[in-house]
């Protein structure tokens, strides 16, 4: 990973420090929003999903937290066109993202599942030459912007060295960052990321969050992004969306959302909550409460 651009890690207080830059920023960032979403899928009777509303706000960083199975990675395929709602609107800028074409769609919005599959002869160079699909035209070969798009996120997402590496012959973090580096050669204006930082040693992921950090300050990048570490998600989002039982539990700030009451509703831990804590809230996990 390039080093000059993401030389410490990211705290509350350098976010803060950051905020009038950020915010005199955001105009030019997009916004993605969810109505009156209900989601479900083939098989299941009764919507897995369902929310009046749902904002990921432009040129912030929103973090999805929320217990197994409560619905994050439903909605967050759900506002990226991977999956069709029941009901509802998903608006990129206002416009109804159903509406938009596939390619239009890639060239606005990247998308990282959890369901990632490639051949395993394909290499990591290869498969970050992908990212830049949207971005050519049918009959079109590769140009300078998509070998300069390509080198960028090899860098940024620390794969350079393993560019000729088959996908096939690579662990699992170094899968995932070949991943990321794909999403982030597609050089989008918002980037929907399901648990980037799986498989991820503690370093790596805290490279992959001072990446997205990066892009955002840097790049106004909207970034929604779902991890399970909330004491991560309350260090380095500007917004939480907790999520319980297919619905949205709380959302805002970090120190607005996070709180002892929330450890034991919706993650059913019991903690001790400081809320004063000068990087953000800081959670000390004591015991998992008994299901309810
Ligand atoms: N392909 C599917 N078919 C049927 N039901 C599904 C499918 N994928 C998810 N579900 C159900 O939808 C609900 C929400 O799942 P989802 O994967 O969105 O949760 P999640 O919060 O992302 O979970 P995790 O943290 O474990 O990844 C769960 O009850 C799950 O069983």
């Amino acid at each position: 990973m390039s080093d000059e651009s993401l030389e410490s890690p990211v705290g509350r207080e350098q976010l803060d420090g950051d905020r009038e830059l950020h915010e005199t920023d955001a105009a030019e960032a997009t916004h993605l929003r969810g109505e009156e979403l209900a989601i479900s899928y083939p098989t299941t009777e009764n919507p897995v999903v369902e929310c009046e509303r749902v904002d990921i706000p432009a040129g912030e960083v929103t973090a999805l937290v929320g217990p197994n199975g409560s619905g994050k990675s439903t909605l967050l395929k759900t506002m990226a066109k991977q999956l069709d709602a029941d009901r509802g609107h998903v608006l990129l800028d206002g416009a109804e993202v159903r509406d938009l074409g596939t390619k239009e769609l890639a060239r606005r919005l990247g998308l990282l599942s959890q369901e990632n599959e490639a051949p395993g002869s394909l290499t990591v160079e290869d498969l970050v030459y992908h990212g830049r699909y949207p971005h050519r035209g049918f009959f079109e070969s590769v140009g300078e912007d998509d070998e300069q798009a390509v080198e960028r996120a090899l860098d940024l997402a620390g794969v350079d060295h393993l560019r000729d590496d088959e996908v096939g012959n690579l662990s699992g973090g170094q899968k995932q960052l070949a991943w990321i580096a794909m999403v982030l050669a597609q050089e989008t204006d918002v980037l929907l990321l399901d648990e980037p930082t799986t498989y991820l040693d503690l370093h790596h992921q805290l490279r992959v969050m001072e990446v997205i950090r990066t892009l955002n300050r840097e790049r106004d990048v909207t970034v929604a992004v779902v991890l399970h570490d909330i004491g991560q998600a309350a260090r380095f989002a500007d917004n939480l969306i907790a999520m319980k039982d297919g619905g949205l539990y709380d959302w805002g700030p970090p120190r607005k959302v996070v709180s002892e009451e929330l450890l034991r509703d919706v993650f059913r831990v019991d903690a001790d909550v400081d809320a004063d804590h000068p990087t953000g809230p800081h959670i000390s996990p004591h015991r998992a409460l008994d299901d309810e």
